[in-house]
């Protein structure tokens, strides 16, 4: 069982833009939490593909790829690897050929490996993603699914990145939104025990209040 001897571990799952990595840093402030965005390395692994010209749709390439590149970072440390600027993890053709590569069961298997590993050796973590409270940590201490209309995340997404155009952006959300809930394995669905916010209406002070009542509910304590 590889959720056994596990610390506390908060899940925050979501759609794109949903506030999932405002939130965990802030909770990761609060109650002492270490913090991982798991979705960088689905991001690490398109872009060293996209590098490589290894076509994304061919999966036994992509996961080699992935395995020279957990050899290479010696395991986990590719989950927090700093080598990647975040512009360019976050350009729209890593963005295109990012649900690609996370449709891929072979790579997603070895992601959620190096996610378990990695929270074993931590005493409380957060962690944020699409599939951490359902695949990866289905005993989470606490779970959070975060959602909000396309149409709002999209434009919270276009102010953040300070993108052109609002159409491409929303195209893009809908778009990963739809690979994301639709694939075979691990698909963005909340967990049947997660807290479901939908931040639509709710400032990121108000989403906080919500999630942080609920951590101290589960016991865990504030920092501050
Ligand atoms: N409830 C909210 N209201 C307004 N803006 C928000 C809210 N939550 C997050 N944001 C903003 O939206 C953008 C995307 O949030 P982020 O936390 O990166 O989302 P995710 O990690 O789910 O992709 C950021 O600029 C963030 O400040
Ligand atoms: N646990 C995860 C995390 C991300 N992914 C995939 C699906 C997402 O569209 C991409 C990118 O995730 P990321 O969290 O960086 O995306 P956003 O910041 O929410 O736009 O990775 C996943 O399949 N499983």
């Amino acid at each position: 069982m590889p959720e056994q001897g596990l610390g506390t571990v908060v899940a925050v799952d979501g759609p794109a833009a949903a506030g999932k990595t405002t939130t965990c840093l802030a909770l990761s402030k609060s109650f002492d939490l270490r913090y991982l965005e798991s979705g960088r390395t689905y991001r690490i692994i398109a872009f060293e593909a996209l590098q490589r010209d290894i076509p994304v749709e061919n999966a036994t390439k992509v996961t080699g790829l992935c395995d020279e590149l957990i050899t290479a970072s010696r395991s986990v440390s590719l989950l927090t690897s700093d080598r990647y600027a975040q512009d360019k993890l976050r350009a729209a053709r890593v963005n295109v050929a990012v649900s690609t590569v996370a449709k891929i069961a072979e790579v997603r298997q070895r992601v959620t490996s190096l996610i378990r590993l990695w929270a074993g050796a931590q005493p409380r973590c957060v962690i944020e993603g699409r599939d951490i409270g359902t695949t990866i940590f289905p005993a989470a201490t606490v779970k959070f699914y975060l959602t909000a209309k396309p149409e709002v995340r999209a434009m919270r997404r276009v102010r953040q990145e300070r993108a052109a155009s609002y159409e491409h952006v929303l195209d893009d959300v809908v778009r990963r939104d739809e690979a994301d809930m639709s694939r075979t394995t691990s698909p963005l669905v909340p967990a049947e025990d997660a807290i479901r916010i939908d931040t639509t209406e709710l400032t990121v002070e108000q989403v906080l209040r919500l999630m942080t009542s609920a951590c101290r509910d589960r016991g865990l304590e504030i920092n501050r």
